[in-house]
Parts: structure tokens; C-alpha cells; sequence
């Protein structure tokens, strides 16, 4: 067996792996990059890009028939479910190219198409070749997780690893989970034609502020999805075309087609990681803030890590490790400045911790400022009053946001910059927007933290009525 000899080798070309390989390569390390499925990992191939990409369709399919008040006569979209899918798989096409193996080696990375392995605390195999390096990275994902509900084995269903490739238009999709796959898909599905049931154990967008999640469900149902709360699974039967989910409560939902979105497993089976010495648990390795491992030669980055599951988090883990394996400086990750979003209409996002967290933690301390969408003069022009902000305010510096409304995956992005630059209220506020735009919604939040001290003090206006008295 060939040995390569090499600086990094990484495990998995995702959005972690590929990120790490790119910048250590093209900053002059040697770089062994191994990957046993698609180059581009789960995002690209059946993660963010497809989905969004079906999301997009689903919203041209939904503006034919709302335009009614914008005085558009509304028209039932004629819905070719297989080039809609054609469509997605244009799209992942498109961007491939930027992830792919000849990309890679065109940088200078060796890259190895098979599934790694540790063999040794310092030596991993694939491709029959023994890679011994100087630092690895375990950027191996995760999969769906399909938990071993009673009668799963006997019935066809769907996961995020398949729907993508369906051509045939499901007539009634039962969608198990109400987490941020299942709820973008099962509104996407609804948009394109299917009707759509989701079967949520406790509560959909479950991670969210529940005044902003309440926003997106009631949107939801008003279009016709049905989403059951509180209805955890205990039995699947039936056929394809014909299945069978049982509530708790013994209710049975019937419908043509499953997705089981309840959420993901760690992708570290057969990676040898014990021999490794690098320990792990069903969340992921085990890695300190500075995402290294118990095997110190072994560091973790993106949903592998055990921690927020997204592809910026992928990326921004990617930087962590770069700066320590290629400068040998001090890093670490936080997670107090990664905000997220769910692309359903209207968008939730978040960043920090919710109001009902802010509040178990800073008690008294805590201000909470907000402003509604229909306050906003853009939101009027577009007919998208739906929606909030909150934001969730210590010592005049903003600490959290939530946002549910149309484009709040864009609008978090301010406040990303603002936590994470530490930048007061007082500079949000102070900021100039064009108008009319949606996020003026975030400036008259930061103006909501001032206006009590503005116009409701006593003090100000005797100030005020005094100067004027004075003032050419
Ligand atoms: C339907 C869906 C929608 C999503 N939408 C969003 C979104 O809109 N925004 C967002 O930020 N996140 C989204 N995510 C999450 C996002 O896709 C993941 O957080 C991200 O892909 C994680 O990147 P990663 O590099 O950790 O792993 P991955 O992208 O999963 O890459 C891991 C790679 O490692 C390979 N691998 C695994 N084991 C081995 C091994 N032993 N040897 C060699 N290779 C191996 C795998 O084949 C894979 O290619 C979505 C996920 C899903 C499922
Ligand atoms: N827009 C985005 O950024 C985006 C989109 C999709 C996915 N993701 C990432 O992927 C991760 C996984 O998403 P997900 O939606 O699969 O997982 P999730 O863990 O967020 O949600 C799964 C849901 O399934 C429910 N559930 C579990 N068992 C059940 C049962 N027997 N019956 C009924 N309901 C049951 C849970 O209560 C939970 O609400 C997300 O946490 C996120 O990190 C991100």
C-alpha cells in the first residue's frame, strides 16, 4: 500500500472539507482531501441548493394565484412536476463545478474518491493508499436519522437523500417532522400541487420563537398545509401509494407519499474513529471550542462537530481550524453571533437566543424592542405585512434577533454584523437605510430601544421648551 505523506488530510468534501481544503491549499500547505460520495456533500447535492432551489419553483407556482390584489387576474399554474425537477438538478449543475474534483486538483489538492478510515492515532487509509499526515479534519456530515418507529421497514418513504429525485407529482405528502426540512419542503410541496399533511410530535419550527413560528404556521395553514402538533408517530404501515401513519392519540393519517424529516445522525460509522483515540458520542466528536479532539492531531468541523448543523457553520469552523493548523494561532468557535433561517414564506430567522432564553438568562436586565412588518411602508408596497422583529437588548447592545417575515433570512444579516462587532443600539438606530426598504423594520427596532428616553420624558421636553426659549 502506497504511502502519501501530507500536512492536512480531510475527511469529507462538504461544506466544511471543501472550504478547509481550498484555503490551506491555496496558502501553501499540502492538502489530501478524501471524499466517498458526491464532491459538494449535502448541501450541494441534497441539502440547501435543491431545496431551495424547489422553494424558488414553488413560489413562482404560488404568485399565479395571489395576484388578485395587486389587480393580476389569478391563474392556475399548469404544474410540470418532472421539469421542475429537472430545473433543481439545472441549478445543483450549475454550481458543481465550483465544488468539484477538477476544481480541487486544479488548486493543488490530492483528492481521493473513497470512503477514509482511521487506522492508527496518526494514519488513515483510502483508495489503497495510507495517508499519514500532520493534522486531520473529520468533516464527514450527517445523514438522515430514521428512527425505528413500528412498520418503517415495510414502507416506502422518502429522505432528503431521495425526494429530490422524484419526478412524479405525490397527490398526498405525510411529512413526519416539523423541523426546518420538513417544513420547507412540505410548503414547497403544497405550492407545486401536492396536498400535504406534517405530523409534528411536539411542535413545528421547535427551535424558534413560538410568537414567530406562529407567523409562518398560520401562513401555512392558511395555504392549505394541514400540520398537526403534538401527534408523535408510532406506527407506519401500508403501501406505496397507499400509507399509514399512526398517532399517539390513535388518529391514522392517510396519504400517497412519505418524508421522514425527523432529524440527522452524525455521519462517523465505520470511520474508524476509536482507533483513532478520538472520542465521539451520538452527537458528533467530541471537541473542545477550539473544535480539536481528544486525539490533538484530530480536529472536527461543520454538522460532524456536534453542534449547529448548517453550511455557514461549516464555514465559518472551516476558518477556525485554518487559523490553528496553518499559523499555529489560538482559535475558537462561538455560537453566540451564528444566525439561521428558514426558508419557508415568510421567512424565520434568529440570532442569539430567543426572547423566552434571553429572559431565563438576563431576567430584569433584559429589554425586548420589536416592530411589525405592517408598519413598514415596503412591506405595504408588496403586500407582506405579515411578520415581527424582536430584539432582544443587554446594557444597549443588541444580543439576540428574531425575525419572521418576508426576506428575514436577508435582514438577520444585520443584526449577524451588529452582534458580532458588538455594535450598540445606538448604531443601528444611527444608521441610514434607503427607503423604502424591508430593513427599515431593523433601524425602527433599534429606534423603539430610544424612544421611551426620547418622547416619554419629562425632563427632555422642560430641556426642549427651555432652549427654545433661548434659541434665534
Ligand atoms: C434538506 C436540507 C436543507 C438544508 N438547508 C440548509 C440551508 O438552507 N442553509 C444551511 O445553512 N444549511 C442547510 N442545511 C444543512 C447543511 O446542508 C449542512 O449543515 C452542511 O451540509 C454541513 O456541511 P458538512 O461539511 O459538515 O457536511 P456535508 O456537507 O454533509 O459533507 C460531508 C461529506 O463527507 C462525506 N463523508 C462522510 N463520511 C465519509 C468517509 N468516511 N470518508 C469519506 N467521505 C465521507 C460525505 O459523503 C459528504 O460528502 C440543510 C440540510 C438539509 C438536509
Ligand atoms: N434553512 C436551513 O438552514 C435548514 C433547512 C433544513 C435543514 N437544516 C438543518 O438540518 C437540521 C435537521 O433538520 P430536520 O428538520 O430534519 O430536524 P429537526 O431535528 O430540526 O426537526 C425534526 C422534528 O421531528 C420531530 N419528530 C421526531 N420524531 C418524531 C415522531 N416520531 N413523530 C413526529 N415527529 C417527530 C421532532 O419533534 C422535531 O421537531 C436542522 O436542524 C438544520 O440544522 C437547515
Amino acid at each position: 500500500m502506497e504511502t502519501i505523506n501530507t500536512d492536512i488530510c480531510i475527511i469529507g468534501a462538504g461544506s466544511g472539507g471543501l472550504s478547509i481544503a481550498a484555503g490551506a491549499v491555496q496558502m501553501g500547505a499540502r492538502v489530501v482531501l478524501i471524499e466517498g460520495g458526491e464532491m459538494g456533500g449535502d448541501c450541494l447535492n441534497a441539502g440547501c441548493v435543491p431545496s431551495k432551489a424547489l422553494i424558488a419553483a414553488a413560489k413562482h407556482a404560488h404568485a399565479m394565484t395571489t395576484g388578485a390584489a395587486f389587480g393580476i387576474t389569478p391563474s392556475q399554474p399548469q404544474i410540470d412536476f418532472a421539469a421542475v425537477k429537472a430545473h433543481v438538478a439545472r441549478v445543483v449543475e450549475g454550481i458543481a463545478p465550483v465544488d468539484s474534483q477538477e476544481r480541487f486538483e486544479g488548486l493543488g489538492v490530492r483528492v481521493i474518491r473513497d470512503w477514509a478510515k482511521f487506522t492508527g492515532p496518526d494514519c488513515v487509509e483510502a483508495g489503497g493508499y495510507r495517508i499519514k499526515a500532520r493534522r486531520y479534519v473529520v468533516a464527514t456530515g450527517s445523514r438522515p436519522f430514521v428512527p425505528p418507529i413500528p412498520g418503517i421497514e415495510g414502507v416506502p418513504y422518502f429522505t432528503n437523500e431521495t425526494i429530490f429525485a422524484q419526478t412524479d407529482r405525490p397527490d398526498h405528502l405525510i411529512v413526519i417532522g416539523g423541523g426546518p426540512i420538513g417544513m420547507e419542503m412540505a410548503q414547497a410541496h403544497q405550492r407545486l400541487g401536492c396536498r400535504v399533511t406534517v405530523i409534528e410530535g411536539a411542535k413545528a419550527f421547535g427551535r424558534d420563537d413560538p410568537e414567530a413560528a406562529a407567523v409562518v404556521l398560520s401562513r401555512m395553514r392558511t395555504e392549505g398545509v394541514e400540520v398537526m402538533e403534538d401527534a408523535p408517530v408510532v406506527r407506519v404501515g401500508g403501501a406505496a401509494g397507499a400509507i399509514e401513519v399512526e398517532i399517539k392519540d390513535g388518529r391514522v393519517v392517510r396519504g400517497t407519499h412519505l418524508l421522514m424529516a425527523v432529524g440527522r445522525k452524525v455521519a462517523l460509522d465505520k470511520l474508524g474513529l476509536e482507533a483513532a483515540g478520538v472520542e465521539f458520542t451520538r452527537k458528533g466528536v467530541t471537541v473542545g471550542a477550539d473544535l480539536r479532539s481528544s486525539n490533538k492531531r484530530v480536529y472536527a468541523v461543520g454538522d460532524a462537530a456536534g453542534g449547529l448543523q448548517f453550511t455557514h457553520v461549516a464555514g465559518y469552523h472551516a476558518g477556525v481550524v485554518i487559523r490553528q493548523m496553518l499559523f499555529g494561532l489560538p482559535a475558537k468557535a462561538g455560537t453566540a453571533h451564528i444566525p439561521w433561517a428558514t426558508y419557508t414564506d415568510p421567512e424565520l430567522a434568529q440570532i442569539g437566543p430567543t426572547e423566552a432564553e434571553a429572559r431565563k438568562l438576563h431576567g430584569d436586565a433584559l429589554r425586548v424592542v420589536r416592530f411589525e412588518f405592517a408598519e413598514n411602508d415596503r412591506a405595504q408596497t408588496e403586500r407582506k405585512t405579515e411578520g415581527l422583529i424582536k430584539v432582544m437588548v443587554l446594557k444597549g447592545r443588541p444580543i439576540g434577533a428574531t425575525i419572521a417575515g418576508a426576506q428575514a433570512g436577508e435582514l438577520i444579516g444585520l443584526w449577524a454584523l451588529a452582534i458580532a462587532n458588538k455594535v450598540k443600539m445606538s448604531g443601528v438606530a444611527g444608521t441610514v437605510l434607503p427607503y423604502p426598504t424591508l430593513n427599515e423594520v431593523s433601524k425602527r427596532a433599534a429606534g423603539a430601544y430610544f424612544s421611551p428616553q426620547l418622547f416619554d420624558n419629562p425632563m427632555l421636553k422642560r430641556v426642549v421648551g427651555l432652549v427654545q426659549r433661548f434659541v434665534p
